[in-house]
């Protein structure tokens, strides 16, 4: 069994660690309950796909998740994916937030290595709970050297999603993470994975961006647009002193005469500003007279995601801009 590949899971908490009273009950349970030993105990069948080792970096509902866990996250992937003797990694993960942490690692792990991401809609103590079946086929995605290259995935579900495009769309169903526009990357049938895509925008071992030394993220809010939206949203993130605003624009990223001005002041001040669109579909365009600069087709939370690493490098918007377009 020494040939099998070498798997490491790194446990953060979420719903597939979650547990609750009664077999029946999938709300308002607590998450973050249960060790990564346990997970991995739990599913048997993990041994006849790879060696697997498990390593708690948190335990908490993914709502909780910082920009400092993540940083170290990222960083501890690397160091593993650095070793000749690990093959992939899986982290498990609340789906609250799931994508902005996907997306983070797509952006700075430095190895064509599969890194998959898997999490649960359903507590482990539930009838039918989804985590079981979620872990197994994500550590058989793992150790699948086809599953290579391909950027940071996430599976749930029987689907392999890309971390630059899928998103929890629903607030309770088991298929809750889709990307409307770009589908998935493949199913998994019987325990066998079946790619179908390939993602074109840049990710791991192309990215520019490198965090393995970093010690800070800097800091991104998110301002959300809708009618009568008060300017002083703009003002509060101004006073403190925030280094990039993403705006979760109406339609098209259109942009109301209040945001505009708060907008315009921020600029002022020195602050990066994005218009994203709050639809969560489609493409934000670069009209001439709007201001701010535009997220392409990234969602606000991802958006915060690739601006503070953009920040990272420049504060100039033209970079910035390209970034956007490239990631
Ligand atoms: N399904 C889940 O994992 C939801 C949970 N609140 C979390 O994100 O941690």
């Amino acid at each position: 069994a020494t040939t099998q590949p070498h798997i490491v899971i790194l446990a953060t908490g979420g719903t597939i660690a979650g547990s609750a009273a009664n077999t029946t009950q999938t709300s308002g349970y607590r998450s973050g309950e249960i060790g990564v030993q346990t997970l991995i105990n739990a599913v048997p069948e993990i041994k006849n796909i790879a060696r697997v080792d498990g390593l708690q970096i948190a335990n908490i509902g993914s709502e909780n998740m910082t920009s400092d866990t993540i940083l170290k996250l990222s960083q501890q992937v690397n160091m593993l994916l650095a070793r000749d003797d690990v093959d992939g990694v899986v982290i498990t993960h609340g789906t609250d937030t799931l994508d902005e942490t996907a997306y983070f690692l797509n952006l700075t792990v430095k190895s064509d290595k599969p890194v998959v991401f898997t999490a649960a809609m359903r507590p482990a103590t539930a009838i039918s709970a989804d985590g079981a079946m979620n872990l197994l086929e994500a550590v058989i995605v793992a150790a699948d050297p086809n599953a290579r290259g391909r950027g940071v995935m996430v599976v749930l579900n029987d689907r392999i999603g890309s971390a630059r495009f899928v998103t929890k769309t629903n607030t309770t169903t088991l298929d809750t993470f889709k990307a409307p526009e770009q589908g998935y990357l493949g199913v998994i049938v019987n325990g066998k994975p079946q790619f179908e895509t390939r993602v074109e925008k840049i990710h791991t071992r192309r990215s520019v961006f490198d965090v393995r030394s970093l010690r800070k993220l800097p800091e991104v809010v998110i301002i959300y647009g809708y009618q009568d939206d008060p300017e002083y949203m703009y003002d509060a993130a101004i006073s403190h002193h925030v280094d990039g605003i993403i705006y979760a624009g109406t339609g098209a990223g259109s942009v109301s005469v209040r945001s505009e001005a708060g907008i315009g002041k921020a600029e002022k001040a020195g602050i990066i500003v994005i218009r994203s669109s709050r639809t969560g579909n489609g493409i934000v365009p670069a009209d001439k007279g709007q201001p701010g600069l535009v997220a392409n087709s990234l969602n606000p939370a991802k958006a915060r995601i690739l601006l503070m690493l953009a920040l990272t490098h420049t504060k100039n918007p033209e970079l910035i801009q390209n970034y956007f377009n490239a990631y």
